[in-house]
């Protein structure tokens, strides 16, 4: 890694988009008092997650014409994907039924997203069947397309076919460090370079929506090449509060974006992405699930070739239930890295 470059996370772009981390002011004290109280007391209810309050909070225009603004813009200054998917959602689901939930979804990133103007929603309503409703929603900027999406909801049905995968055994979000706390350990030593540590405090001033614990905090650092997996706890910033199912779901798809492509580049510690953006992006939902509580991202990469990457996710609820699964393809436009790391 050259000096000037922060170190690496397993952001999107390897080991130069570690402004895809949540940033935040909080100290790490803060999190040891977290661990200890009860799960009831972990959430301050007045600090709703800004994902509900602003990002995901659709403005109506027309009748199925929803209008969304941005939050946090990635340092590409092209929207961030998971943005424009959790918006989607929110807009396909403003007309279906309550007691018809999100089971999947299915989009093509088309163009790139301008952070400079808001994006229009608008909603067709393609199927209201008695079981399942479909929805193709458009995200507009400029006139143009920047994403279609097809969003499948479902009514709830019993079944006796069920069987799910078993969750991965890590510690506990309780016992691993936040990506903030991991940077200001990094931030800590003492023959760091300049370019690096302002590299770092920007990130750290980051107001990304999304709180993360890294599980092998040595692919933080991406010295080596490892295998293209990665798991890490994530929930979003704040409170958001049981019951609207479907409003978990837009912050899962929100969530499911981030630092997800980046899986695909971890074996390559030599090369960095000049150019890494999502194409496509697919979701299933398969169980209840709150996106403000700590859920594990099993992350992996199981093809690249021809300038894409595809990488493959499960989201866990802690208790070892199945709450997500999420395919992606990205473009991956990549140069070879020559000067060593001084980190
Ligand atoms: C966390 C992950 C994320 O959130 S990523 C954000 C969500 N995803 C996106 O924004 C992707 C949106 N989609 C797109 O931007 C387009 O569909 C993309 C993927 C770029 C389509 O690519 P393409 O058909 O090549 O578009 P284009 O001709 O407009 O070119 C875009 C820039 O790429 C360059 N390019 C093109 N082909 C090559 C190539 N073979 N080798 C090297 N560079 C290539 C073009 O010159 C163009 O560059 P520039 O913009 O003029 O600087």
């Amino acid at each position: 890694m050259a000096e000037g470059e922060p170190p690496a996370v397993p952001g999107v772009n390897g080991s130069i988009h570690i402004c895809d981390f949540p940033g935040g002011t909080e100290s790490p004290e803060s999190h040891e008092e977290e661990s200890s109280q009860s799960s009831a007391a972990q959430y301050n209810q007045d600090l709703k997650s800004v994902l509900v309050t602003s990002v995901l909070n659709l403005e109506e225009l027309d009748v199925d014409l929803y209008r969304g603004t941005h939050h946090w813009v990635p340092r590409s200054q092209r929207l961030f994907g998971g943005q424009i998917i959790g918006q989607a959602l929110v807009a396909a689901a403003k007309s279906v039924s309550d007691n018809h939930y999100a089971h999947s979804l299915h989009c093509y990133f088309v163009r790139a997203g301008d952070p400079k103007v808001p994006v229009l929603y608008q909603v067709d309503r393609t199927r209201d069947g008695r079981s399942f409703t479909v929805r193709s929603v458009k995200a507009i900027q400029h006139g143009q397309p920047i994403l279609i999406c097809q969003a499948s909801f479902h009514m709830l049905q019993p079944s006796p076919l069920q069987h799910q995968f078993t969750m991965p055994v890590v510690p506990p979000p309780e016992d691993l460090l936040t990506v903030e706390e991991l940077i200001r350990l990094y931030l800590s030593k003492p023959d760091l370079g300049e370019k690096s540590r302002q590299g770092l405090n920007k990130l750290l001033a980051n107001e990304v929506p999304i709180e993360m614990k890294p599980v092998q905090p040595p692919h933080f650092y991406r010295l080596a090449a490892v295998e293209p997996r990665t798991l890490f706890w994530v929930r979003a910033r704040g409170y958001i509060g049981e019951g609207n199912m479907k409003l978990h779901c837009c912050v899962a798809a929100y969530v499911s974006d981030f630092a997800f492509l980046g899986t695909a580049l971890l074996p390559y510690p030599n090369y960095k992405a000049q150019f890494a953006a999502s194409l496509d992006h697919a979701m299933w939902f398969h169980s209840t699930f709150r996106s403000d509580e700590w859920m594990l991202y099993e992350c992996e990469s199981p093809w690249a070739g021809g300038s894409r990457g595809l990488v493959q996710g499960r989201l866990w609820r802690r208790d070892g239930v199945l709450a997500a699964s999420c395919s992606q393809e990205g473009v991956l436009r990549v140069k070879a890295v020559t000067e060593p790391s001084k980190l």
